[in-house]
C-alpha cells in the first residue's frame, strides 16, 4: 500500500539546523559556518520517539507507531541529513525496518531522481540515504534478501546495512546477500571492543564502535534505538553525544513497555543526564525536544 507522502517544511528545517551536523552536501542544509568533522568520530545524534510514560513501544518484538505523519517526517528529514543510522539488533528483529529516508521531494531536496520498483511503478526518491548500521556483536538477525532493508536497497530507495559484529567468520550466504547490495560486516577486535576489557559480555565500548563507522568514511550517524542501545547511551556514554532529538507523543503505553530509563551512574542522588540548549518544536500533535546533554 502507498505511504502518505512526508512533507518537512522549510521553516522547521531551519530550526532544527543549529542541532544538526554539518551539512555533507550542499543539498543537506543551508548552513555554511560548520566545524570540521572530528577525526576519529562521527557527529552523534540520538534520536527516538517515545510516549507520556517513557516507552518506545507497547512491548518487546511489537512494533508501535508513535509519531504522527508531521514528526515522522522530521525523523524521514533526520535520515536524509546524517550519513548514518543505528539500530541495535532487537529493533532490527522486532521491526524488519526500512531505516531509508522516505521524504516527499519539494523545492528545498534538490537530490532527487525518479526510480521504478519491481512492479514498475514509479516512484521519485532523494538520493542520499543513509547507512543503516545493526549492533549485532552475536549475529542473531536471522535477515533474508526480503527483509525490508534489504528490498528497499535493492528498488535503490535506500542502502544496504553495515552490520557491526564480534563473529570473525559469518555465514557465506548471509555475506553474499549483504555484499551483493553494497552491505558489509564490519568485524571487531574483541580484545578492543568489549568495555572494561571483559570478553565474557556481549557489551561493547560505544568509541569502539563509533570509531568503526567512523572509518567507513560516515561522518556522521543518527542512533535511534532500541531500549538498550539509548539508556547505554544516556547511562555512560553521554560524553559521546552531539545532539539528542526526541519525540514526544501524547500518548501513555502503559505498563510492560518497552523504556527508556538509564541506570543511575552517579549514585541515587543525582540525574543521570539533563539537556541543555533546549528547543521545542511543536509538530501536530506530537511535540519535539532537541538540545544538548548537560556537561
Ligand atoms: N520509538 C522509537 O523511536 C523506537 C522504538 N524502538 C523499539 O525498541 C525495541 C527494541 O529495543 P531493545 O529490545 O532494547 O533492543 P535494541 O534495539 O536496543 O538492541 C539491543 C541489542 O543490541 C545489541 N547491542 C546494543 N548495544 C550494544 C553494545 N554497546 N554492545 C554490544 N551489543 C549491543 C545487543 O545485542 C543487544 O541485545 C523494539 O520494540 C523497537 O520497536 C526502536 C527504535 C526506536
Ligand atoms: N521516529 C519514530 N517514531 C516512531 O513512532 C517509531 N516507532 C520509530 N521507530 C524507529 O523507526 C524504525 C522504523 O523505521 P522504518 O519506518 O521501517 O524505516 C524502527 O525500527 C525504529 O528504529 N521512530
Amino acid at each position: 500500500m502507498a505511504e502518505t507522502p512526508l512533507y518537512f517544511s522549510a521553516a522547521d528545517r531551519e530550526r532544527l539546523e543549529p542541532h544538526l551536523p554539518p551539512p555533507q552536501s550542499p543539498s543537506q542544509s543551508k548552513r555554511t559556518d560548520s566545524p570540521p568533522l572530528s577525526s576519529t568520530l562521527p557527529f552523534i545524534t540520538l534520536t527516538f520517539a517515545t510516549s507520556l510514560d517513557s516507552a518506545l513501544a507497547l512491548g518487546p518484538g511489537i512494533r508501535t507507531a508513535l509519531s504522527g505523519p508531521q514528526s515522522k517526517a522530521m525523523t524521514h528529514y533526520l535520515r536524509s541529513r546524517h550519513d548514518a543510522i543505528c539500530v541495535g539488533v532487537g529493533t532490527a528483529i522486532a521491526d524488519d525496518p526500512g531505516l531509508n529516508s522516505r521524504l516527499a521531494d519539494d523545492a528545498h531536496v534538490s537530490d532527487v531522481v525518479s526510480v521504478e520498483d519491481e512492479s514498475s511503478t514509479r516512484h521519485r526518491i532523494i538520493t542520499h540515504q543513509p547507512r543503516p548500521v545493526i549492533i549485532d556483536p552475536r549475529l542473531r538477525w536471522d535477515f533474508t534478501a526480503q527483509s525490508r532493508v534489504m528490498r528497499l536497497a535493492r528498488e535503490g530507495k535506500g542502502l544496504a546495512p553495515y552490520i557491526v559484529t564480534l563473529e570473525r567468520e559469518p555465514p557465506v550466504h548471509k555475506r553474499s546477500i549483504l555484499e551483493g547490495l553494497g552491505g558489509k560486516f564490519i568485524v571487531l577486535n574483541a580484545e578492543q571492543a568489549h568495555q572494561g576489557g571483559s570478553s565474557g559480555t556481549h557489551h561493547l565500548d560505544w568509541r569502539v564502535i563509533l570509531s568503526a563507522v567512523r572509518q567507513e568514511g560516515l561522518g556522521s550517524i543518527m542512533i535511534e534505538g532500541g531500549a538498550e542501545v539509548i539508556n547505554s547511551l544516556l547511562g555512560e556514554n553521554t560524553n559521546l553525544v552531539d545532539s539528542v532529538i526526541v519525540t514526544i507523543a501524547p500518548t501513555w503505553l502503559g505498563q510492560g513497555g518497552v523504556t527508556v530509563s538509564p541506570p543511575r551512574t552517579f549514585g541515587a542522588d543525582r540525574p543521570v543526564a539533563r539537556l541543555s540548549d533546549t528547543m521545542w518544536l511543536p509538530l501536530g500533535d506530537d511535540i519535539v525536544l532537541c538540545g544538548r546533554i548537560a556537561r
